[in-house]
C-alpha cells in the first residue's frame, strides 16, 4: 500500500507503506501507480517525492511474491510512467534502496539520500539481474565500470559512495523528507529531458570490449555454476552496446531465463533459510521468542590456537572485552602477536582503528573470574576440556555461562563437571573463526533456553549466522560429514582417484572437493579422533580385519598415509603433492596412485569404472540421508538449520540451497531409489541405508521442503 499527502500546498508526498522494508508488493505497486496519477493530475501539486514509511525507502520486489502468480502492476511500466512524468519525480532515500527499490529511485527524475542510508542491485544473490531496468539504467547513470561491480556483486554500497558514483543528487543528515521536498519545490520547475535516464547514452571506456572479457571470465571462475552472475554481465554488456529498447528486450529475456531457473529458487528458498534459524526452537519446546538473553560485556577465550585466536578477534572486532587465556608461554606470545596482526589487517581493511586495547592477554586462568561468558578453545580431548571446564566452574562467577568450542564432543559430559550445567552450551566456531560466517550453538540435555538465547545473541553481535542445533557426535555439520567423507574414501578402493572425486565434487559447485578439503585441514586431525575412538590401529597386526570395524564396512586409506607422515598441505603431501609443505598447490601425486593400485591388489579389490553420478550419488545422497536422521532425532529442527549450516561452513554451493533443499530438488524418491540401489550393493555401509524418515516422507507424497516439519513432528511423536 501507499499513502498520500499533499505537504507544502504544491508537492504531493507517496508513502510507501509495506512493513518490514516496504517491499514492492502487488498492493504497492498498486498504490504507487493510483497516487502518481493523482499527483499528476493536481493542479496544483508542482512535483511529487517517493518515500517509504518508518525510514526504510524499498526493500526491492516483494521475494514472496515470486514463487506464485504475480498479480497487479508490473514493475517496468510503473517505473516508466514515473520517468516520463511531466513532473519531478524525487526519491527520498532513508535505510535502505535496495533491488526493486534502487530501480523505482532510478525511474524518479532526482535521488535525496541520507548519509545513513544503504542502496544496492542484489538481485544476483537471488538468482536474477536488476530486471526492472536497473541493469540498463545504472550504466548509463554511473558508467560501466561501477555498475558492472555493483550489478555482478549484488553489494550495497553507503550514501557516501553513492554520491561519488553520481547515483544519488545530494545527501543530508537531516530529515531527508524534509530535504527532499524543499529539494523538489525548488525544481518544480526545472526541464526535466536531461533527468531521464533512460535517454541517457551509456558511456563507456575505450576498452569496454577487454573490461567485459575479463568480468566475464572472473564471473565464471568465481560463480561455481551459478548462472546469475552471468545473466548481469550479459545485461550490462547490452546497455553498453544496445539502445535503449533494445537493452530492456534482452534484460527482459536474460530475466525470464533466470526467473523460473531452479537456481532463482534455491537462492530463494536460502534467502529465507537464514532467516528461518533465527527463530530457534529446542525439543523441550523452548523458543527464540520466549526465551531472553542475558547480556554480554565481557568475555573469556581459553587456549589460544588457531581456533582460539580467531574467536578472540571476531569477538573484539564486535566491541568486546576479552580475556584472552594461554598457558603456555611461547604459544601466548606467538598468539599476541598473530592476534594483532589479524586485527590490524581487519582495521584497515575495513578503515577502522585495530580493537587492539580490547584485550587482556594472561596465562591464568584465574584471571577469567569476572566475565560474563567464556569460550573454552583448547585441544580437542575430552580429558584436557573436563578439566578446563572444572577449573572454570571453580573460578567464574556463578552466572558465568561457559561454552565450548568443541567440533563434535559431547556438551553434556563436559556441563557435568561444572556447578551449573544448565549454562553450559557449545559453540562451534569453524575455521578461520573470524572470517567464517557459522556458529553452531549446540544445546545439551541440561542447556537452558537461557544459555541458547545468550549464545545465539553473541553470535549476531559478532556478524555470525548462528545455528541452534542439538547435541550429538559431530552435532549437524561433521555428522553429515561423516558418511561423505566414508564414501569418498570407499570410490578411491574401488577404483577412483583424488582427482577425480574432486572434480565432480567442485562441478558441482564445491569450492574445493574433498581430497582437497582433507589436504588443508591436515589429515591428522581426524586420524587422532579415530585413534581415540579405536577405529585406527597404530598397529596393523591388532587381530581387527583391515577393512572392517564392528561388522562395518571401514576404509583404513586415510590412517595409511598419516603413518607415512602424510598429513596434507603442512607436510608437502597428503592425497596429493605440494611443491613444499604449506604450499596451496596441489598436484596430482603418481605416489599416490601406485599406492592405491598395491591397497587394491593386497586386498584383492578389484577397480571398476566410477563415473560421475556414481560419485556424485554416493557422496551427496549418503550426507543427505544423514540429514534426514538428524531432523529425526531432532537434532536439527528443520531442513533450512542444515542447509544454512553446509552453505555457510561446508561451502555447498549456496546456488543449490543447501544439501535438504537440494533433495528435494532432485525428487525424494529418486533419493530414496538410489540409496535403496547403493545399500543393495554395499549391505556393509549403514550409512546408505535410507532412514524412516525419508521412507515416511515419499510415503506421504514428497510434500514440499516447507511442510516437511510437519511429517518430521508426526515421526517424532511415534518414537
Ligand atoms: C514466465 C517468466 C516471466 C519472467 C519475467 C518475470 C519478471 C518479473 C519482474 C520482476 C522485476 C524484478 C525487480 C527487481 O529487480 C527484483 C528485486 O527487487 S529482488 C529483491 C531485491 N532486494 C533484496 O534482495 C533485499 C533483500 N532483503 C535484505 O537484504 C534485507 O532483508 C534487508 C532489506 C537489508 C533488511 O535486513 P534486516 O534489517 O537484517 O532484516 P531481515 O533481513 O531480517 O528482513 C526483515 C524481514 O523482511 C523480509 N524481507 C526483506 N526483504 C524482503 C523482500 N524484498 N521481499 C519480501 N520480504 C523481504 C525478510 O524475509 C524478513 O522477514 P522474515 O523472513 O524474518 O519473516
Amino acid at each position: 500500500m501507499a499513502q498520500y499527502t499533499r505537504v507544502s500546498g504544491s508537492v504531493g508526498l507517496i508513502t510507501l507503506q509495506s512493513p518490514p522494508v516496504n517491499a514492492l508488493s502487488a498492493a504497492v505497486r498498486q498504490g504507487i501507480v493510483d497516487l502518481m496519477q493523482r499527483a499528476l493530475s493536481e493542479p496544483e501539486v508542482k512535483s511529487v517525492v517517493i518515500c517509504g514509511q518508518n525510514g526504510i525507502f524499498c526493500g526491492g520486489a516483494d521475494i514472496k511474491e515470486f514463487g506464485g502468480q504475480m498479480s497487479g502492476p508490473p514493475l517496468i511500466p510503473m517505473i516508466h510512467a514515473i520517468e516520463a512524468a511531466s513532473k519531478p519525480v524525487v526519491a527520498a532515500i532513508e535505510g535502505i534502496a535496495l533491488g526493486g527499490g534502487l530501480e523505482l529511485a532510478l525511474g524518479c527524475h532526482y535521488r535525496i539520500a541520507h548519509s545513513k542510508a544503504r542502496v544496492g542491485l542484489p538481485e544476483v544473490t537471488l538468482g536474477l539481474l536488476p530486471g526492472a531496468g536497473g541493469s540498463q539504467r545504472l550504466p548509463r547513470l554511473i558508467g560501466v565500470p561501477a555498475a558492472l561491480d555493483l550489478i555482478t556483486t549484488g553489494r550495497h554500497v553507503t550514501a557516501a559512495e553513492a554520491l561519488k558514483f553520481g547515483l544519488v543528487d545530494q545527501i543530508t543528515d537531516h530529515n531527508t523528507v524534509n530535504v527532499a521536498v524543499k529539494f523538489a519545490q525548488r525544481v518544480a520547475d526545472q526541464p526535466l529531458d536531461a533527468r531521464r535516464i533512460s535517454t541517457h547514452p551509456c558511456l563507456c571506456p575505450s576498452d569496454v570490449a577487454v573490461l567485459f572479457e575479463e568480468v566475464m571470465q572472473r564471473v565464471r571462475r568465481t560463480a561455481r555454476g551459478a548462472i546469475a552472475p552471468i545473466a548481469c554481465v550479459q545485461a550490462v554488456r547490452a546497455a553498453a552496446t544496445l539502445p535503449y529498447n533494445q537493452g530492456m528486450e534482452r534484460e527482459r529475456e536474460l530475466m525470464a531465463t533466470l526467473f523460473t531457473s531452479g537456481q532463482a529458487r534455491a537462492l530463494q528458498y536460502f534467502f529465507f533459510a537464514q532467516r528461518a534459524v533465527g527463530r530457534w526452537s529446542m525439543p523441550s519446546g523452548a523458543r527464540w521468542d520466549t526465551s531472553k538473553p542475558r547480556p554480554v560485556h565481557k568475555a573469556a577465550v581459553i587456549g589460544l590456537g588457531t581456533m582460539g585466536r580467531g574467536i578472540t578477534v571476531a569477538l573484539a572486532q564486535a566491541g568486546f572485552s576479552v580475556v584472552a587465556v594461554e598457558t603456555q608461554e611461547k604459544q601466548l606470545m606467538e598468539a599476541k602477536q598473530a592476534i594483532s596482526g589479524m586485527l590490524e589487517r581487519g582495521a584497515k581493511r575495513r578503515g577502522v582503528a585495530p580493537a587492539l586495547d580490547k584485550i587482556n592477554y594472561g596465562r591464568n586462568i584465574q584471571s577469567v573470574a569476572d566475565v560474563d561468558l567464556v569460550i573454552e578453545a583448547v585441544f580437542e580431548d575430552m580429558a584436557l576440556k573436563k578439566k578446563v571446564f572444572q577449573q572454570l566452574s571453580a573460578v567464574c562467577k556463578p552466572s558465568t555461562f561457559l561454552c565450548s568450542n568443541t567440533s563434535g564432543l559431547d556438551i553434556d559430559q563436559l556441563a557435568c563437571q561444572t556447578r551449573n550445567p544448565e549454562l553450559v552450551v557449545g559453540m562451534h566456531f569453524f575455521a578461520p573463526a573470524h572470517v567464517m560466517k557459522l556458529l553452531e550453538v549446540v544445546y545439551g540435555p541440561k542447556s537452558s533456553p537461557l544459555a541458547v538465547a545468550t549464545a545465539m545473541q553473541l553470535g549476531k553481535k559478532i556478524g555470525k549466522v548462528s545455528v541452534a542445533v542439538g547435541n550429538c557426535r559431530g552435532f549437524v555439520g561433521n555428522r553429515m560429514l561423516k558418511p561423505y567423507l566414508e564414501q569418498a574414501l570407499f570410490l578411491l578402493e574401488e577404483g577412483a582417484t583424488p582427482e577425480f572425486v574432486d572434480q565432480v565434487l567442485e562441478e558441482f559447485g564445491f569450492a574445493m572437493g574433498v581430497f582437497r578439503m582433507s589436504d588443508l585441514s591436515g589429515l591428522d586431525v581426524g586420524w587422532k579422533v579415530r585413534l581415540a575412538d579405536g577405529l585406527a590401529m597404530p598397529d596393523p597386526t591388532m587381530g581387527q580385519p583391515t577393512r572392517l570395524r564392528q561388522g562395518r564396512r571401514y576404509s583404513p586409506l586415510g590412517d595409511l598415509l598419516c603413518e607415512q607422515g602424510r598429513f596434507g598441505q603442512k607436510t608437502g603431501r597428503g592425497w596429493y603433492q605440494y611443491d613444499k609443505p604449506g604450499s596451496q598447490v596441489a598436484k596430482p601425486d603418481p605416489w599416490l596412485h601406485s599406492f592405491l593400485d598395491e591397497y587394491r591388489a593386497r586386498h584383492a579389490l578389484v577397480a571398476h569404472r566410477i563415473d560421475h553420478q556414481e560419485v556424485l550419488e554416493r557422496c551427496l545422497y549418503s550426507m543427505i540421508n544423514e540429514g534426514f536422521r538428524i531432523l529425526e532425532d531432532g537434532i536439527a529442527a528443520g531442513p533450512e538449520d542444515i542447509d544454512v549450516i553446509y552453505v555457510f561452513g561446508y561451502s555447498w554451493p549456496r546456488h543449490r540451497g543447501g544439501p535438504m533443499f537440494y533433495a528435494a530438488t532432485v525428487g525424494l524418491n529418486k533419493v530414496l531409489e538410489r540409496l535403496e540401489h547403493y545399500y543393495q550393493a554395499h549391505p556393509d555401509v549403514p550409512s546408505l541405508q535410507p532412514c524412516h524418515l525419508l521412507r515416511k516422507l515419499v510415503a506421504s507424497g514428497s510434500p514440499p521442503i516447507q511442510k516437511w516439519r510437519e511429517v518430521i513432528k508426526k515421526v517424532r511423536s511415534q518414537l
